[in-house]
């Protein structure tokens, strides 16, 4: 059955002859339409060929959900256990085997990190698919870069094709940095620019698969929808009491609209008559755990309608089984570099319209067993007014982290042949902050610290107050801190008809010296609840706790999960992550954790001088510096509104700012406010 599918894909009928056209070029542009079967065959085709007989053939993914379902379906249709002949390698999660596997699916990020931590060409890969290459990502386009590179050093030392044949004996070699075993590249999506990738490389061939599989039919909005979650709901309804059976996805922008609509959708189909088909609501989004997401592909149970709602991480590569019905709201949330100039700028995320690549992407996610249908929450005339495709996330995103980890490769990212050149404003801006972080020195080298900064999957800022932890012996506070503001749910839930109970509630965690102690202690006090009680008590002791405290237990859960993988990579760096100041009490704790913190802040606060000039601060925070300031009272006061604007994005998904309840009693900063 599963082999009969595989047959009749469209990609199955040029079968031959794009594994010739593969064959005679070193680099190929693959354009197929969503479900043609470029992900799950190409690969397959490959290695059936030969054509990657002296090594691994990976295929990368922008993300880790379709990086693990597509292997989980190739090996299906290989017949074979996930992680012999075809595995994975996800953060965090990996699944394959030195000896037998062959075909690899990665996230882009894994490759790009392979690259770094090995520093060679990639020896292991013949042949590197970089599937969905549209949605430039970062990590994508440094990939590219980079891939190019290898290529021309890998190709130009592989004399000629017999010398590779020569080479079958050497299977030993495969795992090593072999330069004599040609590398491959075919770029594949079904939205690219295909004409842009192929003059990067140097012309490259571009190769078309025409058709899909299965038609899906699209309906859009006669009129502007204002509120697309409701819109959703009455949509998602609508299609279930009135529709055949099959599943529904809709994609929404963030987590918040997907718990809200989740709640909606589980409160209306509650009131359904009994004799109804019920109905099964999954979530799929980015700080979901993995496993929770995973659930969506699980089919819904019999007498179920299963409706999924998810973030963009559901909108390529994969295919659900069960999905009919597509609703798409036409809008995402999309990282955006906030450039405010004085340490460098930070990303924050924006929910702004979608692009025609994406809502093609999106339609392409129904029609994959069969035919299907799109509605599309927005006019026909507001698709035809979106713009073609995204601006590559290189071009909006801070590169702050990006240069740390290039620094480590020895690289610089001016100096790279990437697809679109950042603005050198960018660029000086993210060494600025690296540099106030300690991460390069001033020769742009970096330093022992910044080395130990990269290992961490943060924000460098982040990162930095990590590694200065050690120092201060209280590493173990700062790991607290640093998780919860890295968690991408808000900690503290405000109502804004209940502010006085609101503040009540939490007047006992508040910390004179800021937020950041503040967090400190709600974390403490939530770990204690429950301890001792049984695991089930334990739980709902802890969920009433949060929500007697306004407090989102959803953040401290994650911020639980993230300081886990953070202990992790302290062990691997060499640190302590329990050290704690255990000396002269809560004093001593307050002053080492505000230390550790103002390392962090020097990468991206005004830190003011006496002379007016900005400089780095180590182990102080604002809250330290001001009041001892000589500055005028009033210049003092806008440089705070301003770092608290700025640091309020900043830290928009956990604090409000740091020590606000300090500022906002200030006289000038009140009255710049009005
Ligand atoms: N997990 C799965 N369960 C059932 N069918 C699947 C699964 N994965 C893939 N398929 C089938 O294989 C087809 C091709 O999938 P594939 O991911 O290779 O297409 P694609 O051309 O790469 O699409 P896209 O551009 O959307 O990623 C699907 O349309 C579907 O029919």
């Amino acid at each position: 059955m599963i082999q009969e599918q595989r047959h009749n894909l469209p990609i199955a009928k040029g079968k031959d002859a794009l594994i010739e056209e593969i064959r005679k070029n070193d680099v190929t542009v693959l354009l197929g339409e969503t479900g043609s079967g470029k992900t799950t065959q190409i690969p397959q085709y490959i290695l059936e060929s030969g054509l990657a007989r002296n090594g691994i053939i990976a295929i990368t993914q922008p993300r880790r959900v379709a990086a693990t379902s597509l292997a989980a379906r190739v090996s299906q249709e290989q017949n074979t256990h996930l992680g012999d002949l075809v595995g994975y390698a996800v953060r965090f999660d990996e699944k394959h085997d030195e000896q037998k596997t062959k075909i690899k699916y990665m996230t882009d990020g894994m490759l790009v990190r392979e690259m770094m931590m090995q520093k060679g060409l990639l020896g292991r890969y013949s042949v590197i698919i970089v599937d969905e290459a549209h949605e430039r990502t970062l990590r994508t386009d440094l990939l590219l870069a980079k891939l190019k590179e290898i290529q021309r050093k890998r190709n130009g030392k592989a004399r000629t094709q017999d010398d590779a044949e020569k080479g079958k004996g050497k299977e030993k070699e495969n795992n090593s940095d072999d330069s004599s075993n040609p590398l491959k590249i075919v770029i594949m999506s079904a939205t690219i620019d295909a004409e842009k990738f192929s003059k990067f490389f140097d012309n490259a061939k571009i190769l078309y698969v025409q058709g899909r599989q299965h038609p899906v039919k699209i309906y859009h909005s006669a009129t502007s929808v204002l509120d697309y979650t409701d819109a959703a709901l009455r949509t998602f309804f609508q299609i279930h009491t009135d529709s055949a059976p099959g599943d529904v996805l809709i994609f929404l922008p963030g987590q918040e609209d997907i718990e809200s609509l989740q709640k909606s959708i589980q409160l209306f189909a509650s009131q359904l008559p009994v004799s109804a088909l019920g109905v099964l609501v999954c979530t799929m989004f980015a700080a979901q755990d993995h496993s929770q997401n995973s659930k969506a592909f699980f089919p819904a149970p019999s007498g179920m309608r299963k409706c999924i709602l998810a973030t963009n991480i559901a909108e390529t590569s994969i295919t659900i089984s069960g999905i009919k019905y597509v609703i798409d709201t036409g809008k995402c949330k999309e990282k955006q570099y906030l450039a405010k100039a004085s340490g460098g700028g930070f990303d924050t995320l924006l929910t702004r319209d979608i692009t025609k690549s994406s809502a093609t992407q999106r339609t392409g996610r129904a029609g994959r067993e069969g035919p299907g249908m799109c509605f599309r929450l927005y006019t026909e005339e507001a698709f035809n007014s979106m713009s073609e495709s995204g601006e590559p996330e290189i071009l909006r995103c801070s590169l702050t982290s990006t240069i740390l980890n290039l620094k480590c490769l020895g690289e610089k990212l001016e100096e790279m042949d990437v697809m679109d050149k950042p603005d050198r404003d960018s660029i000086a801006s993210a060494l600025k902050t690296l540099w106030l972080l300690g991460a390069i020195d001033a020769s742009q080298q970096i330093t022992p610290s910044g080395f130990k900064m990269s290992y961490f999957p943060l924000e460098p800022q982040y990162a930095c107050s990590i590694v200065a932890s050690s120092t201060y012996s209280c590493t173990s506070a700062i790991l607290d801190i640093v998780s919860v503001l890295s968690s991408s749910s808000k900690l503290f839930v405000d109502i804004s008809d209940q502010r006085e109970a609101v503040s009540d509630a939490r007047k006992k965690f508040r910390h004179s010296s800021g937020d950041h102690m503040t967090v400190l202690n709600v974390v403490r006090a939530y770990r204690e609840i429950g301890e001792g009680e049984s695991s089930k008590a334990a739980k709902s002791a802890r969920k009433e706790w949060c929500r007697k405290h306004f407090l989102n237990e959803r953040s401290l859960i994650e911020a639980c999960d993230i300081r886990k993988q953070l202990v992790e990579v302290c062990r691997r760096v060499g640190m302590d992550a329990s050290a704690a100041v255990k000396e002269n009490g809560k004093e001593r704790e307050e002053d080492a954790v505000l230390r550790s913190i103002g390392h962090g802040l020097a990468g991206n606060s005004a830190f003011l001088q006496p002379d007016g000039s900005y400089k780095q601060v180590i182990g102080q925070t604002i809250v330290k510096i001001h009041p001892g300031s000589a500055l005028s009272e009033k210049k003092v006061a806008a440089i705070i509104y301003d770092d608290l604007m700025y640091t309020n994005q900043i830290y928009a998904r956990g604090v409000s700012a740091i020590s606000k309840s300090f500022f906002s009693s200030h006289p000038v900063f009140n009255q710049r406010k009005a």
